[in-house]
């Protein structure tokens, strides 16, 4: 168990929409949920450094990564966290073990072998040697999913990581994940549209709708006390 924990405090505009969220992430995983444009990738990327937040707070680790009021923005590379977006974010001109390899340390060749032992324990150590553009959809998400998990995030920020599988991939990839972060005790949040990832997961589910958290709590009590039409067709296993 690492102990590490997320805490964020936003309020920012995008679109027409005003994005206005607080949140808390530790061992337990997070499910974000709601519907299209709800704001849930946003809040990733806000998190993960790639869009800076006009009002914020964001501290992780006891570090402050953003405090808009002080002026203080942590660069994404120094965050530490393993992010999947949502679409294509592999170097496309490398090849799969160069883009594990990514964020490892170590000779070529120490870093070849370790990105080669990720990509095995995935069940894509197949892929290894080909070049990011010759992969399918799936194929390469679940080498997003590797390159993320092998750079040692402190945080994993999964924005509908297995949505580009197909129905047994995607099965044997969330049981894994499943494991993997509850014997690391990795910080997760993962964005999905999927109640069987929050099961999996035993995540807390985080229900956004318009740019605000309007319930959260167990799967089973949003099921039974739904706040919108959204969530009761969500969680109505
Ligand atoms: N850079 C931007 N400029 C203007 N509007 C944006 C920008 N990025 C996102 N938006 C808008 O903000 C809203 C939230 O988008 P976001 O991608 O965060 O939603 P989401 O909840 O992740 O949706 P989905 O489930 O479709 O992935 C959307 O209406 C989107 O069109």
């Amino acid at each position: 168990m690492s102990g590490f924990a997320m805490r964020l405090k936003v309020r920012h505009r995008v679109g027409a929409m005003v994005l206005e969220v607080a949140l808390e992430v530790g061992a337990r995983p997070v499910a974000l949920i709601g519907p299209n444009g709800a704001g849930k990738s946003t809040l990733l990327k806000i998190i993960a450094g790639g869009v800076r937040p006009r009002n914020a707070t964001i501290e992780a680790g006891g570090k402050c990564w953003v405090d808009s009021s002080a002026g203080d923005f942590l660069e994404p590379a120094r965050r530490r966290v393993g992010y999947v977006p949502q679409g294509p974010s592999l170097f496309e001109h490398l090849r799969v073990w160069e883009n594990v390899a990514f964020g490892l340390e170590g000779s070529r060749e120490e870093k070849r072998a370790a990105a080669l032992g990720w990509l095995k324990r995935w069940g894509a150590e197949g892929l290894s040697e080909r070049r990011v553009g010759a992969l399918s959809g799936g194929e390469a998400q679940r080498v997003t999913l590797v390159r993320a998990l092998a750079a040692s995030p402190q945080l994993l920020l999964l924005d509908e990581p297995l949505s580009a599988l197909d129905a047994i991939a995607r099965r044997q990839l969330r049981g894994q994940l499943a494991q993997t972060i509850e014997a690391l005790g990795l910080p997760t949040i993962i964005v999905t549209h999927d109640w069987r990832d929050v099961a999996a997961l035993g995540a807390e589910v985080v229900a956004m709708e318009e740019g605000r958290v309007v319930q959260r709590g167990e799967l089973q009590a949003l099921s039974e006390t739904p706040a919108s039409a959204f969530i009761a067709e969500f969680s109505g296993v």
